[in-house]
């Protein structure tokens, strides 16, 4: 049960990120996979194998026993045994269909109660917890008529497989008469080999009723094990290129021509011949209306996906030539609402950079204007934060998330509306303790091993007047380009609209 959970687990997270937007596969599904349907291995194997193998061997050693004492009575009583086989294996067939419908109803059940419990703020402030009971009843409710239907088939083949039992019992009984009758067996024999076979019917009947058990439990693995069959699209480990640890990309992106669709919405092109070049150590700043598909333009940099035309580079080299675990860890991504463990402040920031110091797990704390927050606790740094950082504001938690990236000391960092969350001094101090390390410098003379390229993402434009060049965005292409003053200088442009309605909105 073990092997299996963890060569589950181990397919699950390997799995591209596109994979997990498919409808069968939220949080629930999954856990339940993971967790709950595993757990019919050990029903299967050692609760019920057991027992089946007991009824076998009971089941031969009779056999060849009743035939020794006598063997046309022996004939005569097994001569019935194809009918049973054949009740037994419509008995199996019903069974497994009801086991289907069965695990289904469970499922949609795990996957409500996880989304709702992950989600309970949401469904408090909108009073959906009458709701939510509802879809859960249906989800219960909804196989119920098919599982009853199942019940009665399942009752009645029973009940056939016993008639024919009894049948079986008359038959042979009829038989030792004539046997005896006919002075073929004697009387002593015929009682010995029929005890014989009335020992061996609860066996037979007992494996009647484990053989659909084991049926049920084997058809609610399936899934499972179709998820074990799987092949991520987008493997971690390949190609692989051996990359030293010590060596570090320089910090050069660029798109080509690139086109891209979610998995989940085929049809809908989010970026069409979306092309960008961006040298190492550059400040670039993304900006452009909601849905322009800034955030996808992140996710094909980290290989979420794969654009279905086009290229995108690293230093001039496709990022499919890299190894894509070495790639990801020089790229340092914090988001809207960055994801924080239930762990304690001091392993969220150093997630993924385990090996860090003390010191240097508070130096970038105070580079990201945390560490004061976090003094201030009685734990300190031992502080655990909760279910995803539930016990932390947005801007603490965002805060915390940049602690984290600083500390990974990435070559390309992306900060998708990053510092939103945060009060405009606090995003001020921030902003300037990233750019005093020295990452983002314009000049590419300056380019050196620890220069960092950095990628912003941000409504709010005074968080990225500063950048060197601004890309402005539009359905999936660049529409302006440059820096903020020759930008707002184009009358009529995209960026100086969206610049004055910034104005306008600071002075109201
Ligand atoms: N996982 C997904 N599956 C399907 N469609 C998606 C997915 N993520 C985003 N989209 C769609 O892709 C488009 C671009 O989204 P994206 O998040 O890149 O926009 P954005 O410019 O970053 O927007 P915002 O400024 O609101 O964050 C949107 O129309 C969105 O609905």
């Amino acid at each position: 049960m073990n092997n299996l959970r963890e060569a589950l687990f181990s397919v699950v997270l390997r799995s591209e990120v596109g994979w997990f937007e498919e409808p069968g596969n939220s949080v629930g599904f999954l856990t339940a996979r993971v967790v709950s349907d595993t757990s019919m291995i050990k029903t299967v194997i050692s609760d019920r194998m057991s027992v089946i193998v007991q009824c076998i061997s009971s089941i031969l050693i009779a056999t060849v026993l009743s035939t020794a004492v006598n063997w046309r009575m022996a004939l005569a009583v097994y001569a019935m045994m194809p009918c049973h086989l054949i009740a037994g294996l419509v008995q199996v067939r019903s069974a497994k269909g009801f086991a289907t419908d069965n695990s289904t109803s469970h499922q949609k059940l795990i996957s409500l109660t996880s989304e709702a419990v992950s989600n309970i703020r949401t469904v408090a402030s909108f009073v959906q917890e009458e709701e939510i009971l509802r879809k859960a009843d249906l989800a219960l409710q909804e196989p119920m008529q098919t599982i009853r239907m199942e019940i009665i088939k399942y009752g009645a083949l029973q009940g056939a497989a016993l008639c024919l039992w009894h049948m079986t019992h008359a038959i042979q009984l009829s038989c030792s008469i004539a046997l005896i009758g006919n002075g073929l067996a004697t009387f002593e024999n015929c009682v010995r080999s029929y005890q014989t076979f009335a020992l061996t019917v609860p066996s037979i009947t007992e494996l009647w009723t484990l053989i659909p058990m084991v049926m049920s439990a084997l058809a609610v693995l399936d899934p499972a094990l179709d998820i074990l069959d799987r092949e991520t699209t987008i493997v971690p480990d390949v190609p692989k290129v051996s990359h030293d640890e010590e060596d570090r990309i320089v910090g050069g992106v660029a798109f080509e021509g690139v086109s891209f669709s979610y998995p989940s919405r085929a049809k809908v092109a989010i970026l069409d011949g979306f092309s960008l070049a961006i040298e190492p150590g550059q400040r670039v700043a993304l900006v452009g209306p909601s849905g322009a598909g800034k955030s996808t333009v992140f996710a094909l940099l980290l290989r979420f996906y794969e654009p279905s035309q086009g290229r995108v580079l690293v230093d001039g080299k496709d990022i499919r030539g890299y190894n894509l675990k070495w790639l990801r860890r020089q790229i340092g991504l914090v988001q809207q609402e960055p994801i924080l463990f239930n762990l304690s402040i001091r392993e969220n920031i150093s997630y993924g950079n385990e090996g860090a110091s003390e010191a240097e797990i508070v130096q970038a704390a105070t580079e990201a204007n945390i560490h004061e927050f976090i003094s201030g606790l009685s734990a300190g740094y031992g502080t655990v934060v909760g279910d995803k950082g539930s016990q932390l504001s947005g801007g603490q938690k965002q805060r915390i998330a940049i602690a984290r990236t600083i500390l990974k000391k990435p070559a390309i960092l992306l900060l998708d509306e990053a510092t939103s969350g945060l009060d405009g001094e606090s995003e001020r101090v921030v902003m300037s303790s990233l750019a005093a390390k020295g990452w983002g410098k314009s000049s590419i003379g300056e380019v050196s091993s620890s220069t960092t390229t950095s990628i912003t993402i941000a409504h709010r434009l005074s968080t990225v007047a500063n950048a060197d060049v601004i890309v402005v965005m539009e359905k999936g292409a660049v529409v302006e380009m440059g820096s903020h003053e020759a930008l707002v200088s184009v009358s009529n442009g995209v960026y100086s609209r969206m610049y004055r309605v910034h104005v306008k909105g600071a002075k109201d």
